[in-house]
């Protein structure tokens, strides 16, 4: 079969990327071996925030004196609500969304076995071999990092899928690892039912690429929840016995548990596909070719569904542009935007741009300022002990906002403000006009600016 663009892989990165080229008049291919939608519909995102979301709310009823006790939580309800939300791992409704497009979807597993073809293996073992006159993007994701630890393959640890996707919550819980994922699917389960969680975190701090405040306020919330955080600690050899898993210190002492989580990265899922890197420029073409292309998790930029997804409306339009022989180096067709992310933890943690040291490590004159959210009306009002904190990070010599984070229960929803502020790099004294409402939790962007003198 011959199509203009050939995309292996259709996880939010390569249906949009799909989406794009199709708009753009071109024909397309897509090819996924699992569920079209990917890790984030089914085994990332959408169930993780299932998860999270029941406790959020139960701790935000719990700050407001005379509303219901919401414990104790049916667990068989937040369970059925997660695989509603994954729509049961069925994917026909985005094998539809792609056929309508209209694309080409063919399931398989697909190799780039020469320039522009891609050979397409199905689960019956018949293989379809597909031509690219344009392009071939590479989407296909990541795969999650298992360290040599002696025994812990063998112990057959859960990884984020098995998290996410679990029926019978553990009682004993150990999570290797202080990442995102780390957090916050010890704390989903702790929520749900894992009484003793045990976290070994090889650092010592959480969320190693945020603002340190953030995880320092993450851990306090851990740890006031009865989750056993210890910094400085790895299992040095694990095993599973016909009852439980138990994990061996290094350091001496072990560790008994139901079940054990490594979260500790990921790869990119390049295994078998023909290509030995997926290093890419901004206009997310493979280095050192004129036909590959990698979006997503794969070419390692961003581990993000947004980030993923940006990208691939990126590669999608510069694709159509160049097949057209138009301009390919409009301010749209390459993708340099600073990096949203939210951590959906109690506390929530945000953050966009650069940290304080990655500023300083640049180079950047920088002033910091910082805000308690707990003296903001807004969140005053938003329940007793409302705790949290935000922190920005200004451009001396442009007098900008080069990064911003939020901790602190619900800022998620603050975060796009501080996207908008930090991608359009607006002067502070213009974003002194951008009155905040009274009394919403946003009046912080008053004080913050207050505080750095204006
Ligand atoms: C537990 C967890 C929670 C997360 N939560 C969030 C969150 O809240 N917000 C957020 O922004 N990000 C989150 N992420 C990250 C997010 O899931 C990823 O960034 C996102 O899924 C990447 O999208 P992608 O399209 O690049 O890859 P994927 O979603 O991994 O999709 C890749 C697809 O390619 C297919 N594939 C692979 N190899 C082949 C092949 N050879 N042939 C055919 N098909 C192939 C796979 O089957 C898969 O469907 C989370 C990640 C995890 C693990
Ligand atoms: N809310 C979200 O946006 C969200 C949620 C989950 C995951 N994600 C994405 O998924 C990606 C993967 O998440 P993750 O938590 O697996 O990775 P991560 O990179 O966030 O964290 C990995 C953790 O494992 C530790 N670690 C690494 N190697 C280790 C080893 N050998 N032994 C012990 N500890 C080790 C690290 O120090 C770190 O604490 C993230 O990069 C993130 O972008 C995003």
């Amino acid at each position: 079969m011959d199509v203009d663009v050939i995309v292996i892989g259709a996880g939010p990165a390569g249906e949009n990327v799909a989406g794009r080229v199709v708009r753009g008049g071109l024909t397309c291919a897509v090819v996924e071996d699992h569920l079209a939608g990917g890790e984030c519909s089914y085994y990332a995102c959408i169930p993780s925030k299932a998860l999270l979301r029941p406790m959020e709310l139960a701790d935000e009823v719990g700050r407001v004196p005379g509303l219901p006790a919401t414990e104790p939580v049916d667990v068989a309800a937040v369970l059925a609500r997660r695989d509603e939300a994954v729509s049961h791992l069925d994917d026909s409704g985005q094998v539809e969304w792609i056929t309508k497009l209209p694309a080409e979807f063919v399931r398989g597993r697909g190799t780039v076995v020469e320039p522009k073809v891609v050979e397409v293996t199905g689960q019956d073992g018949r293989v379809t071999r597909l031509t690219a006159r344009h392009a071939v993007v590479v989407a296909t994701g990541s795969v999650p990092v298992v360290p040599p630890v002696p025994g812990l393959a063998e112990a057959r640890p859960w990884g984020s899928r098995e998290a996410t996707t679990v029926k019978q919550v553990p009682r004993r819980l150990v999570v290797i690892g202080g990442g995102v994922v780390a957090c916050e699917m010890a704390q989903a389960l702790h929520f749900l039912g894992a009484s003793e969680v045990t976290m070994l975190v090889r650092d010592d701090r959480l969320l190693g690429r945020v603002e340190p405040f953030a995880g320092e306020l993450l851990a306090e919330s851990l740890r006031s929840a009865g989750i056993d955080v210890r910094f400085g600690a790895s299992a040095e050899r694990v095993e599973r016995t016909a009852e439980h898993v138990v994990a061996h210190l290094a350091g001496g002492g072990t560790i008994e548990a139901d079940e054990i989580l490594v979260a500790t990265g990921r790869h990119p899922a390049l295994e078998g596909l023909g290509v030995d890197s997926a290093e890419v420029d901004d206009s997310m073409r493979v280095k050192g070719s004129d036909w590959l292309y990698a979006v997503g998790d794969v070419n390692g930029r961003s581990l993000l569904t947004h980030m993923g997804k940006y990208q691939a409306r990126v590669c999608g339009d510069v694709i159509v542009a160049r097949a057209k022989g138009e301009p390919d180096d409009g301010p749209a067709l390459r993708a340099t935007a600073p990096v949203p992310q939210v951590v959906f933890t109690d506390p929530q943690i945000c953050s966009v741009g650069r940290t304080e040291e990655a500023a300083r490590a640049e180079g950047f004159d920088i002033r910091v300022v910082e805000y308690d959210l707990g003296n903001v009306s807004g969140a005053y009002l938003l329940g007793d002990g409302y705790t949290g904190r935000a922190k920005a990070i200004v451009d001396e010599r442009r007098k900008v906002l080069l990064g911003v984070t939020f901790a602190g229960p619900g800022v998620a929803e603050l975060l796009h403000a501080a996207t908008i502020a930090v991608t359009a790099e607006v002067p502070l004294e213009v974003l002194w006009h951008a009155v905040p409402a009274f009394p919403t939790v946003s009046e912080v962007w008053l004080r913050l600016l207050e505080e750095y003198g204006l």
